[in-house]
């Protein structure tokens, strides 16, 4: 018989921590602990939360009756850190640097390395991230911007934007490096990318202004009015940056970042609902149409995911944009818990060195 993995994986959100427990691929217990915006925000910096949620990450295994003398591997969610390329990396002295000063910014997964490690520290294993949001493998030709100033990044939901490819992938009898697969993670940020024989070579930087707008985001926008606006005098950096993330798209518009309330006032009778929440699925649309020439034209499919990709009529409206492109699969939700778990296990079995981040 095949040896057991135990593995606990954590995944940090803005305003949660998703914690689940594996052996080998069989889930056996998964949890989303709400951390109420009272507590969150106490905290003036994303590191200010580690003892916090590495806390009741803690309780909340002990509660379950979680034995954590039997893991094997602890795998969190990884941040902004340097570009890299996608894989499983083990968690290093240079890497928790990097997470804790938020060397490309503060994002709620630079706490998943950090409390993985503390955790598989005690416990003498090892700890591993997998396919953090700054996965970049574009080639240098998506790379320019347009202004020699500003390179474009790669910022975008690669863990559930590989897990999902290779699973289309799987689903069609073929590998992932088999296949050109154009993914729109349709979340609270919204990425769309091409997915090139097992490389995202050009994808929507989905923290910073680009693509389409999101529930909380604006997506890209007139540079020329934004230049007008920042030189206003009315607002301050810090200002824009909150208008461009957190506080744009369906936010600014209509007052929430929740589909489903959208979707209500929509079945209530509200037009300007209607407008803005099309609008959303028509700039999908429009950047799925861009990824499809970046493949030049040669796509086996169109994966729809993340939470909004659980409303049938958005999809509808984005699918009768695309479907002419390639066909489209509908994957709603995410599959970070088990693509952690896997990334950890690719490692356990020697199938895949983990790669050290430099
Ligand atoms: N049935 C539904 N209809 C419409 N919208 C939905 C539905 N279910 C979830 N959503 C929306 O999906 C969005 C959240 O998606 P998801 O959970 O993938 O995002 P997140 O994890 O918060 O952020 P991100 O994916 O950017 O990291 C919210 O706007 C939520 O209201
Ligand atoms: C862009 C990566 C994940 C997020 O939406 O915060």
């Amino acid at each position: 018989m095949s040896e057991i993995f135990r593995i606990l994986t954590i995944n940090p959100g803005s305003t949660s921590t998703k914690i689940a427990i594996f052996d080998n691929e069989k889930p056996v217990m998964e949890t989303t602990l709400r951390h109420p915006a009272e507590e969150i925000n106490k905290y003036e910096k994303i590191f200010d939360q580690y003892e916090f949620r590495k806390n009741v990450i803690l309780e909340t295994l002990n509660e379950n009756g979680i034995n954590l003398t039997k893991l094997s591997a602890v795998v969190g969610r990884g941040g902004l850190l340097k570009p890299i390329q996608g894989g499983t990396y083990k968690v290093t002295d240079k890497m928790l640097e990097d997470l804790k000063v938020g060397v490309l910014g503060e994002h709620a997964s630079n706490l998943g390395g950090i409390i993985a490690n503390e955790i598989a520290k005690q416990l003498n294993i090892p700890a591993f991230i997998v396919d953090p949001v700054v996965v970049d493998e574009m080639d240098d030709v998506a790379r320019i911007s347009g202004m020699p100033e500003i390179e474009r990044k790669s910022i975008f939901h690669a863990l559930n934007q590989k897990a999902v490819a290779r699973r289309a992938a799987k689903e069609m009898g073929k590998s992932y490096q088999e296949v050109n697969i154009i993914v729109a993670h349709l979340g609270g940020g919204i990425s769309v990318g091409a997915h090139h024989m097992g490389r995202v070579i050009d994808v929507n930087n989905a923290l910073d202004g680009e693509g389409p707008f999101s529930p909380e985001r604006t997506g890209g926008l007139p540079v020329g009015d934004l230049a007008k606006m920042c030189f206003s005098g009315k607002y301050t950096l810090d200002d824009i940056k909150k208008k461009i993330k957190g506080k744009g798209g369906l936010v600014a518009y209509l007052g929430t970042n929740d589909g489903r309330e959208v979707v209500k006032m929509i079945e209530e009778g509200n037009k300007e609902a209607e407008l803005v929440y099309q609008a959303m699925a028509y700039q999908v649309a429009k950047e799925i149409g861009s990824c499809a020439a970046v493949l030049k034209g040669k796509v086996d499919a169109i994966v729809l995911t993340g939470g909004i990709a659980y409303d049938k009529t958005f999809v509808k409206w984005i699918q009768n944009r695309v479907e002419f492109i390639a066909p489209v699969i509908i994957y709603p939700g995410e599959d970070e818990m088990i693509a952690l778990a896997e990334g950890g296990l690719r490692v356990l079995r020697g199938e895949e060195e983990a790669k050290i981040y430099e």
